[in-house]
């Protein structure tokens, strides 16, 4: 990001890694997140982002010579102050208790804490309050895991895939909760594997492969970096072998779609494509030109960082020979 920032970083991460035994699921991360920030942290499976959050939350911790700074401190100190609300996967919730009460014993227990109902009301479960925590659904576990997280006055929110299991209406409210709560200025930061959540909620995406940031950025500029995209068009009548391999050879074009007449294909350099479809003597009807969308331009990027990785000689010059 180029953007200055005229507040300390909420969240600094200081070349942080961490091996298990002789698996690198962190190496060397360097970012820091500000005050306000909406972060998504995107990757594949194993990418590392449960280990970040891990780290962040003081809850491991990162290997000799990297450091995790939250608000200046350490993650456990700031854990401490209350400066960190968090809502994780792992764990189960206490199932002998009602929800009012769990949600209570949350909001005592932090050191700013807030007034249960309103707790319920903002995380918008007033209507679960009286039920038994270990008769609840998937999805409602997860709604009281959110309230448990905004219990106090945190300064920072950690989710880890916090809409897994909510349906349409409970994930809609879930994110307008949570846009409630970054209005506050607060700073949250969360996994998902729903890449249109982290397009529609995220003003910052991190994206993880292997350990290493790959890309970090806007939704828009993540995309962008994908450098693909998409054009439609459909021709006059079915493309033959030879018409089929002259659209192949297109400048720029990476993969080609047919479906009868209509041609998809997704191109490096759109301008150059189209302008040398016109020279084949066909006529494009309803040509368009789209750029990918970011579940499209994640997965261009980690399958390129992937083929880099176990081909080092087209890595046009990063350091994915070092893996
Ligand atoms: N306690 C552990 N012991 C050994 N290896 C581990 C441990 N925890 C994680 N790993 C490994 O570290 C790597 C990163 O795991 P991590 O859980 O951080 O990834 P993730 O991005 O959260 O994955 P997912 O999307 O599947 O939840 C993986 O290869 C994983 O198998």
């Amino acid at each position: 990001m180029t953007s200055t920032h005229a507040t300390a970083p909420a969240v600094e991460f200081l070349s942080a890694g961490k091996t298990y035994g002789s698996v690198r699921a962190l190496d060397g991360l360097e970012v820091a997140l500000h005050p306000g920030e909406t972060v998504a942290l995107l990757g594949p499976n194993g990418a590392g982002k449960s280990t970040t959050l891990d780290l962040l939350l003081g809850l491991r911790a990162p290997d000799p010579g990297g450091r995790v700074r939250l608000f200046g401190k350490t993650p456990r100190q700031a854990v401490t102050d209350g400066r960190v609300g968090a809502m994780l996967q792992s764990g189960g919730l206490m199932d002998g208790v009602r929800v009012r009460e769990l949600v209570a014993l949350a909001c005592d227990l932090h050191p700013r804490g807030h007034p249960v109902e309103r707790v319920l009301l903002d995380a918008g479960i007033t209507e679960l309050a009286d039920r038994m925590v270990g008769k609840l659904s998937g999805g409602q576990e997860q709604r009281v895991r959110f309230a448990l997280a905004i219990a106090g006055d945190s300064d920072l929110i950690v989710l880890d895939e916090p809409t897994t299991g909510m349906d349409v209406t409970a994930r809609r409210s879930f994110w307008s909760a949570m846009r409630d709560q970054a209005a506050g200025g607060r700073t949250v930061l969360f996994a998902t594997h729903y890449l249109e959540e982290a397009d529609e909620v995220a003003d910052r995406v991190l994206v993880l492969h292997r350990g290493r940031l790959l890309a970090d950025g806007s939704a828009a500029e993540i995309k962008a970096m994908a450098g693909v995209r998409r054009v439609g068009f459909t021709l006059e009548m079915v493309p033959d072998g030879v018409l089929e391999a002259q659209l192949r050879a297109l400048p720029g074009v990476a993969e080609l779609q047919l479906a009868g007449a209509a041609v998809r294909l997704r191109s490096t350099d759109a301008d150059a494509t189209v302008h040398a479809l016109y020279t084949l003597g066909v006529y494009p009807h309803g040509l368009e030109v789209t750029g990918l969308g970011l579940e499209e331009a994640f997965v261009t990027l980690t399958s390129r960082a992937e083929a880099a990785r176990v081909s080092p000689s087209q890595n046009h010059g990063r350091k994915a020979a070092a893996q």
